[in-house]
């Protein structure tokens, strides 16, 4: 699935926090959003989640405007996992994986045997298999980020919107998960802070400052030595690890 946004503003009133952003993300690719604090990156995307209404532009999913679209209607396209806004729930970890259904299914019925069967997958992939009956309340911060990690996969979209997902999770976590995110044929739009961990496991960068693309490509083009200090203001050197990966040093807070 394809999804866009067309010369995509949204904000509050007195202060616009995205700013004409036209962004195509293609099928089966991953894209990494990155930028400083407050540039935009979760707002953006709430918007392509259709969560928040554009104040103009508009947000297509294989090219269709997705205004007025019903949340059951978005919720069969994409799926996100926000920033963890954590509420204390009395379901068990397998009952918050189910919720991933809940747009496939009738109201007036329960979960099928389907419904079962890709919960727990979703559980397995995301190495919680053991936890389903505990309570919600009993998870540490990483193990509920791997339960939205796991809803969000259950509910089966072809759009998979993440925001800081390896926030939390431990460094074995963080590198399967972004495995999944880069090997999945599902189209992923991904906001980051490791920015070794964005150039090494998306296809693409979107950088963000002050709710615009400033940059928009390759980690090689968008993570250099002249934009992160214009935009994140660090000093940094960019090189190839040994592996060819890209390597970015820091040397401190741009002065
Ligand atoms: N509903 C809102 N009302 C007012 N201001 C908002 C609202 N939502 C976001 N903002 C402001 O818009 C700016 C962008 O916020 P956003 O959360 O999109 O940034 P971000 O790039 O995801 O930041 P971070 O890296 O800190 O998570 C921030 O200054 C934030 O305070």
């Amino acid at each position: 699935m394809r999804i866009e946004a067309r010369h995509l503003s949204w904000g509050v009133p007195g202060r616009t926090i995205v700013r004409e952003v036209d962004l195509t993300v293609e099928s089966g690719e991953t894209v990494g959003l990155v930028g400083p604090n407050g540039s935009g990156k979760s707002s953006l995307l709430r918007c392509l989640a259709g969560l928040r209404a554009p104040t103009s532009g508009e947000v297509r999913y294989d090219g269709v405007d997705i205004t007025g679209w019903s949340a059951r209607t978005r919720a069969r396209h994409v799926a996100f996992v926000e920033q963890t806004a954590d509420t204390d729930s009395d379901l068990t970890v397998g009952e918050v994986v189910m919720l991933g259904r809940t747009a496939h299914g009738s109201p007036w019925r329960g979960p099928t045997a389907a419904d079962r069967a890709i919960a727990a997958a979703a559980l397995d992939r995301l190495d919680l298999a053991g936890l389903a009956d505990r309570p919600w309340k009993q998870l540490s911060g990483g193990e509920r980020q791997r339960a939205h990690l796991a809803r969000a996969l259950a509910q089966r979209t072809w759009g998979l919107l993440l925001d800081e997902p390896t926030n939390h999770l431990d460094v074995r976590h963080q590198l399967e998960l972004m495995e999944l995110a880069a090997a999945t044929p599902r189209t992923v739009v991904v906001a980051l802070h490791d920015l070794a961990m964005a150039a090494r496991y998306c296809d693409r960068l979107v950088l963000l400052q002050r709710g615009r693309v400033v940059a928009d490509g390759p980690a090689e083009r968008v993570l250099t030595p002249a934009l992160l200090r214009e935009v994140f203001e660090v000093d940094a050197d960019v090189d190839r690890d040994s592996a060819g990966r890209l390597a970015v040093a820091y040397r401190g807070p741009a002065r």
